[in-house]
This record gives C-alpha cells, structure tokens and sequence, in this order.
C-alpha cells in the first residue's frame, strides 16, 4: 500500500479559481487576507466567501496570511471558517499558541520555515521545537530570497538544504518553492523523507496568460506530485521522530473534525 501527498495551490481570487483547483484534482487551495500589497489579496468579506466555496467542492481552504496579532487572526479565522491557518511570515512561537488554545482542535495550524539559498539555511531554526510545542501542526518549507521576498518567489530550494532540515523536524511538513511537475526528481530524498505530506504551489499552478488558476497546470503538478509515497504512510498530522530533543511535547494526535480531519483520514491509495 502506498500512499498520497497532498496538493495546495495557493492564491485563488475568484470562484472560478477554485472550481480549476477541484476540478484538477489539488486538495487544499490557499486564500490570502493579511498580506500587505499582495496582488490576491482578499478581504474579510472575501476570504469567507471562498472559503465556504472552496468547502462545497471539497476543497481545504487555508488561510495564508503574514498577520500576527493573535486576537486578529482568531476573529478572522472564525469569521471566514478557514480549514487551515498558513502563518506565512516570521510570527514568533507565541502567536502560534494563542491560536491553538483559542480556536477548535478542527483549525490546523500551519508554519512556514523560510530557507534561504546558498546554505544559509533556516532562519527560523533555533526556533522549530518551540513552534512545535506551541501546536503547530505542519511544517512548510519555503524559499526566502537574498533580497528578502517571502511567499509565491518561484525560486527553488536545494534538496540539500531541505534535507538538513529534515532530521530537526518533529511534524509533518509540506515543500513549497519553485516547484514544478518537472523538478519532481530533484526531490526523492525530500519525498521520502517520513514527514513528507506533499507540495504548496503558487507560480506553477497558473495559467501563463491569464494568471489564473489553470486546469492543465495543476492536473499536471497532481500528476507528478501528489502520487504514491512509500507503504503505509498515511497523511497523519502527529509527530514524526526527530533527533532533536525537545522539553516536554505537545499531546498526542488531537480529536478534530471536518476538514482537518478529512486531511488526517485521506486514505493511502494503491
Ligand atoms: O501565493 C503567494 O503569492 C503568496 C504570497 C504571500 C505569501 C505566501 C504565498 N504563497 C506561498 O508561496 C509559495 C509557493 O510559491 P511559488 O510556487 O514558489 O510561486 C507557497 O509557500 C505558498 O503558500
């Protein structure tokens, strides 16, 4: 038995964006609200409106955003009813705690690490056990730049500098950076790495015309990301065995519902 890595395409603006998620076969799709200048940038009215659409075609909608006000993100969240919150900037451990006492076991909360290129590594290395205990329920690795762009870069990361991560990592984790259904071998060691949930693309999952969300683009990334992984891995959420000890931890798997649950419960497929 094998099993099936979770597809995110991140940015959709309009309905139709995430009727081309569903319909090409991505599980989760990201919606932006608390990115300053960002060009998707959604209101609040806006981001509750295709969340609840991205929900009636099955999708995980998660909610990406570079705010870190915890009484913020708490209002928004329960206001746009995000499946998922994606912390996409440099929020500390603590922001992610109050998330996770404030709202319901079903909201997964999601933490970039940003990689700069070059073998700088991490930047938020020292504090990855802290983001863990604090309940971060998946990892997202993602490219920071020279120049200090965070988010939708296109830029790739090395699979070396990913896989000196990897071993510090006490969650699952999701790859974002660059990624295309062409560099998919770039990754084996990534890929099979046991904490290895799937992929987040923003530049690739469009339509090179349009900038819209394209059917073909994100058929295609299915195609070459989200197949089987090794036996028996199942797309759980609870912790994966690191070197690294870490005082205390937070509980085992949490009881949830709807759509983290619908994550949790994926299947592996054949
Ligand atoms: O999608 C965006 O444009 C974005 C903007 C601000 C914060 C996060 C954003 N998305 C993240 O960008 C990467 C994937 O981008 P790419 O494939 O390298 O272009 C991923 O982490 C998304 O969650």
């Amino acid at each position: 038995m094998s099993s099936r890595h979770l597809l995110k395409v991140c940015g959709a603006t309009t309905p139709q964006d995430v009727e081309a998620a569903a319909a090409a076969g991505a599980d989760c799709v990201g919606l932006w609200h608390g990115v300053p200048g960002g060009p998707r940038e959604l209101d609040p009215d806006g981001l509750a409106a295709l969340a609840a659409a991205a929900r009636s075609t099955g999708l995980l909608p998660v909610w990406v955003t570079f705010l870190a006000d915890p009484a913020a993100l708490v209002a928004t969240a329960r206001a746009a009813g995000a499946g998922w919150i994606q912390l996409h900037a440099y929020q500390p451990p603590a922001v992610v705690r109050a998330l996770r006492e404030a709202l319901p076991a079903s909201v997964g909360l999601v933490k970039v690490l940003h990689v700069a290129p070059g073998g700088a590594g991490c930047v938020e290395r020292p504090l990855i056990g802290a983001y863990a205990r604090a309940g971060t329920d998946l990892f997202l690795l993602d490219t920071a730049t020279e120049d200090g762009r965070i988010g939708s870069t296109g830029r790739t990361l090395d699979q070396a500098d990913v896989t000196a991560l990897l071993p510090r990592l006490p969650r699952p984790f999701l790859l974002a950076g660059g990624l295309t259904p062409a560099n998919r071998p770039a990754y084996e060691e990534v890929v099979a790495h046991p904490g290895f949930r799937g992929v987040d693309v923003d530049t690739a999952a469009r339509d090179r015309v349009t900038g819209a969300f394209g059917v073909p683009e994100i058929a295609a990334l299915a195609r070459a990301w989200r197949h089987a992984g090794p036996a028996g891995r199942g797309l759980g959420l609870g912790p994966v065995p690191v070197a690294v000890p870490g005082p205390g931890s937070r509980p085992g798997p949490r009881s949830d519902t709807s759509q983290t649950r619908r994550i949790r419960e994926m299947e592996p497929s054949s």
